[in-house]
C-alpha cells in the first residue's frame, strides 16, 4: 500500500520528509538511506524489516536525534530534530543494566538521572511494570542473576518509566531464543495495550514485524529506501491464534517476496 491511504488526518507524531543520509563528509561516500518518507501517528506501532545493512538502526537513530540526516528531514511533535532527544524511550538489542544495582534500582535509575530524585509513584509505576513483565520476585536481584529475557523485559520497564510518549526499539529481542522472544513480544502487546506509545520497531524478523505492528515499512537493500509500506489489517488483541491465521501467513509472505524478490534491490 502507499503512504497517500494512511489516515491523513491523525496527528502525525514523527515525520520523515525525504530523508537520506550518507555517513561522513566525503560526497563520494555511498549513500546509507535515501528518500525515506514515513509519518508515524500517535500510539500507532510501526515496525521496519529489511536485509541487514539497509539502514534500519540509522533511521531509528535519525528519530532519536543521535544522528542529524545529511538530506531531508525528520521532525518529531513538528519540530525538526537537530539534537539528541531526552523525551523519547530508546530499547537497544542489549539492555546494558548497571551491573551493581538491583532490578528496581536500574529501572528507577534513568528517572532519577533525570530528575534528581524518585517520586513515591514512580516507584509504584515500577512496580505495577515489573509485576506485569513477570518480575516482580526479581525486584531485589542484580542483573546477572537474571535470564537474558528477563534482563531485556528490564530494559523495556526502565525505558517505560520514563513515560516517553515514542519508544524506540532496536531490535529489542533479537539475542533472545524463539520462545522467548514470541513470548516477551506478546508481552509488549500487553504493555502496549495498557500504557500506549508511539512505537517504531527495527527488526530482522519477518514475523514478529506481522505479529506486533500497525504497519511495516518494508526496506531494500543499501541504499535503503522503502519497498512498501504494508497494512496489517490483523484484528488486536494478538495472540498464538493470530499467528496460525491464513492472514497472517499471506502478510508474512508478501514481505518475504519483497525482501528475495530477485528484480528488488533486496
Ligand atoms: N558510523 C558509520 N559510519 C559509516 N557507515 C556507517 C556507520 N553506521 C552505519 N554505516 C553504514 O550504513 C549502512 C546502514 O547501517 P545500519 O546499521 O543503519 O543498517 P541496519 O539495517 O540497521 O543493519 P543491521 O540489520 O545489520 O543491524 C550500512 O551499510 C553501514 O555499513
Amino acid at each position: 500500500m502507499s503512504e497517500s491511504s494512511e489516515n491523513n488526518h491523525q496527528q502525525a507524531y514523527v515525520s520523515m520528509k525525504n530523508f537520506g543520509h550518507r555517513y561522513g563528509p566525503d560526497p563520494q561516500a555511498p549513500i546509507a538511506v535515501q528518500d525515506i518518507n514515513l509519518d508515524i501517528h500517535r500510539h500507532e506501532f510501526v515496525a521496519v524489516v529489511g536485509p541487514s545493512g539497509c539502514g534500519k538502526s540509522t533511521l531509528l537513530r535519525m528519530v532519536s536525534g543521535l544522528l542529524i540526516p545529511s538530506h531531508g528531514e525528520v521532525s518529531v511533535f513538528n519540530r525538526a530534530v537537530t539534537e539528541p532527544r531526552d523525551d523519547v524511550g530508546i530499547v537497544f538489542q542489549k539492555p546494558n543494566l548497571l551491573p551493581w544495582l538491583t532490578v528496581k534500582k536500574n529501572v528507577l535509575f534513568p528517572l532519577k538521572h533525570k530528575y534528581g530524585r524518585v517520586r513515591e509513584e514512580d516507584k509504584k509505576r515500577a512496580d505495577e511494570l515489573l509485576k506485569m513483565t513477570g518480575l516482580s520476585a526479581f525486584s531485589d536481584k542484580m542483573p546477572d542473576e537474571l535470564s537474558g529475557g528477563m534482563q531485556q523485559r528490564v530494559g523495556i520497564v526502565r525505558a517505560l518509566l520514563l513515560n516517553p510518549d515514542i519508544l524506540l526499539m532496536d531490535e529489542p529481542f533479537s539475542a533472545l531464543d524463539a520462545l522467548t522472544r514470541e513470548q516477551i513480544g506478546f508481552d509488549l502487546l500487553d504493555i502496549w495495550r495498557d500504557h500506549p506509545k508511539t512505537v517504531l520497531f527495527i527488526t530482522h524478523s519477518i514475523t514478529e514485524a506481522v505479529l506486533l505492528a500497525d504497519r511495516i515499512l518494508v526496506m531494500s537493500k543499501r541504499p535503503g529506501t522503502v519497498l512498501d509500506l504494508i497494512e496489517v489489517d490483523l484484528p488486536r488483541p494478538r495472540n498464538a491464534e493470530t499467528i496460525n491465521s491464513a492472514r497472517f501467513s499471506e502478510l508474512t509472505n508478501i514481505i518475504r517476496g519483497h525482501i528475495y524478490e530477485p528484480t528488488s534491490h533486496a
